[in-house]
């Protein structure tokens, strides 16, 4: 308490970017470009009240230990696991620090592929970006997010909209034949809350092609036949089922699916009523406004 007053506080570096390569004995390099946003909570009430700044870490440092970090990393490893060995380093070094939050982003950089072959040091720029949020506490307790932004997934049918409220504001038609379009983002949170109780080795790249994997094709279906989704609500709660299904290390996850809409081309004039009548053919893609539909699952705690 400062006076009447209730006062928190945290400090940290924002958009620290880092490009890490790791070579191997046989001419394959591995790579990775990573944009970091440190925040530590701190003991450091004196520099806000009475300009002391004697318990500040400077977030220069915390800029340059990213880089330290990264030399001292001497094999390839997922962000996850260093935003961990980050938050661990900064909730250990510094005893005023009791926890630090590290959220990274990863520049999707895929190894390119000449004659179908994977080419030892060359990489091109994918779509949907892998992220992740760690929260390092002095007590060792700690949490892992990862998630993925801007996976962009179309289908043209099999997607559908009908029995919503009408009323004298409704003009939208009732349908079940229309295109689906969203830009997936995601989070989800590990099930470990305690340092020591995380294993290794540790798979998050692993389990971040997996739960994408599982997204992407509980959102299409099968390659023949596909799957009808009557909202994108349904469709998101059975992905957001799918992945918890499937995956028992992963405790919650977070959701949110923009509708981007295509909407049917009809031009008529006073003299020709068919200028173009929309045949489930053609369409004008739009940006905005678009839905947006968001949710979280859970798992329920009570045990029986
Ligand atoms: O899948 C949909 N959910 C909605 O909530 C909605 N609202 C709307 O106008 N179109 C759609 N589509």
């Amino acid at each position: 308490m400062i006076d009447a007053f209730r006062f928190e506080q945290k400090h940290g570096k924002s958009r620290v970017r880092v490009g890490r390569v790791w070579r191997s004995g046989d001419g394959t390099d591995s790579f990775a470009e990573w944009s970091l946003d440190i925040t530590l909570f701190s003991d450091c009430l004196a520099a806000y009240v009475n300009g002391d700044n004697s318990d500040i870490v400077a977030t220069d440092t915390m800029k340059n230990t990213v880089y330290v970090k990264a030399k001292e990393c001497a094999e390839a490893l997922s962000m996850e696991e260093f935003a961990i060995e980050l938050g661990s380093h900064f909730t250990s070094f510094y005893k005023q620090v009791t926890a630090a939050t590290i959220k990274i982003m990863e520049k999707p950089w895929e190894r390119l592929y000449v004659d179908g072959q994977p080419h030892k040091h060359g990489f091109k720029l994918g779509s949907e970006r892998h992220t992740t949020e760690v929260t390092v506490k002095k007590t060792g307790a700690v949490s892992v997010t990862s998630g993925i932004e801007g996976l962009a997934l179309l289908k043209t049918t099999k997607s559908g909209f009908e029995g919503f409220i009408r009323d004298k504001y409704t003009a939208l038609p009732e349908t079940r034949e229309r295109m689906l379009a969203t830009e997936v983002s995601a989070s989800w949170r590990y099930s470990f809350g305690q340092l020591s109780s995380i294993g290794k080795p540790l798979h998050f790249n692993e389990s971040y092609q997996n739960v994408k994997k599982v997204l992407v094709s509980t959102f299409f279906g099968s390659p023949e036949g596909g799957v009808y989704s009557p909202s994108v609500q349904y469709t998101l709660y059975d992905m957001a089922r799918a992945v918890l299904s499937r995956f028992s290390e992963i405790e919650s996850i977070q959701l949110r699916m923009p509708n981007i809409h295509f909407l049917p081309v009809n031009i008529r004039s006073k003299d020709n009523p068919s200028i173009v009548e929309f045949k489930d053919d053609v369409y004008l893609p739009t940006d905005e406004p678009h839905g947006t539909i968001e949710a979280s699952l859970s798992r329920s705690r009570s045990r029986m």
